[in-house]
């Protein structure tokens, strides 16, 4: 599989603090995410989420073990080669959006490439500006767009470059939820239709649920691996498919229960 993966990493660990104070945030991960798929990653607060998506997306590294992008190996990188691979190989979206306020859109979403002194491919800006519905909005500043606007200018910028790999930290942890599934419709869609890969983090089972693959991670090791899985399977293997508690947006409703409420792309939707 590793042959094959986008991105993966063998028997990850990453530490802080020493001694008596010491966390394990990830206690020998092994996982790869394949080419064309989007994959969620899930788990309580502290499982060790944050550190595993830095560790893959070469913000942080790792105390012990490999990772490896786009076949290269960048646990053992400088801070420069880092640098460099963030600005040109990996995509991201924060929670926050991360928009630089005094730019429009378009250049938000050029920024990186900007950065990187790496010509922008005109076509594909216009199809990814295309895709997230903002090409009427290009010359908009951050303050003049909404919270879901403003994520999609983040996701448009996270995919400018064609990076190997897209990381989503919470895209839609700000979001209410019918911008969330906006954002969450992109994201699918630039898998879908675009090939792009994308590794994204949640605490909503609902987002999750937009995803190939979840992960669970639990006190820094990997307790679940669900293949398309269903928002019910998801609830049920983060604990909350009793009565809908802690199931985010909208809230926990069985599959049968026949309220309205669009399911994610692997139900019955898009
Ligand atoms: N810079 C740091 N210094 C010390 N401890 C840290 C640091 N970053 C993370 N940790 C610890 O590592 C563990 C895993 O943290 P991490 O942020 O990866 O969890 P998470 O699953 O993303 O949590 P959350 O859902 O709350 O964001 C936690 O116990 C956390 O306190």
């Amino acid at each position: 599989m590793e042959a094959t993966a986008q991105a993966w990493a063998r028997d990850l660990v990453r530490t802080y603090g020493t001694g008596d104070a010491q966390v394990r945030a990830l206690d020998g991960v092994s996982v790869e995410f394949a080419r064309g798929r989007m994959t969620a990653i899930m788990g309580p607060s502290g499982s060790g989420k944050s550190t595993l998506m830095h560790c893959m997306a070469g913000l942080d590294r790792p105390t012990s073990g490999t990772v490896v992008v786009d076949g290269t190996e960048i646990s053992s990188m400088s801070q420069r080669e880092l640098t460099r691979l963030r600005r040109t190989r990996v995509g991201f979206v924060f929670q926050a959006y991360n928009l630089v306020p005094t730019l429009t859109a378009a250049e938000n979403i050029t920024l990186p490439l900007d950065i990187a002194r790496t010509p922008v491919d005109r076509a594909w800006f216009d199809e990814v500006v295309a895709a997230v519905g903002l090409a009427g909005r290009l010359g908009h500043r951050p303050a003049a767009m909404s919270g879901g606007e403003q994520q999609r200018v983040a996701c448009a910028r996270a995919l400018v470059s064609r990076p190997a790999v897209v990381f989503a930290d919470e895209p839609t942890g700000n979001l209410d939820s019918r911008t969330s599934r906006e954002v969450l419709t992109f994201l699918r869609r630039s898998v879908d239709d675009l090939g792009q890969t994308v590794v994204m983090v949640t605490h909503d089972p609902r987002a999750a649920a937009y995803a190939h693959r979840v992960l669970m991670l639990a006190d820094g090791r990997v307790t679940a691996d669900l293949d398309h899985p269903t928002h019910r399977e998801i609830l049920t293997a983060v604990g909350a498919d009793d009565d809908g508690a802690d199931a985010g947006p909208g809230g926990a409703r069985p599959a049968s229960s026949g309220r309205a409420d669009p399911p994610p792309p692997d139900g019955a939707g898009p």
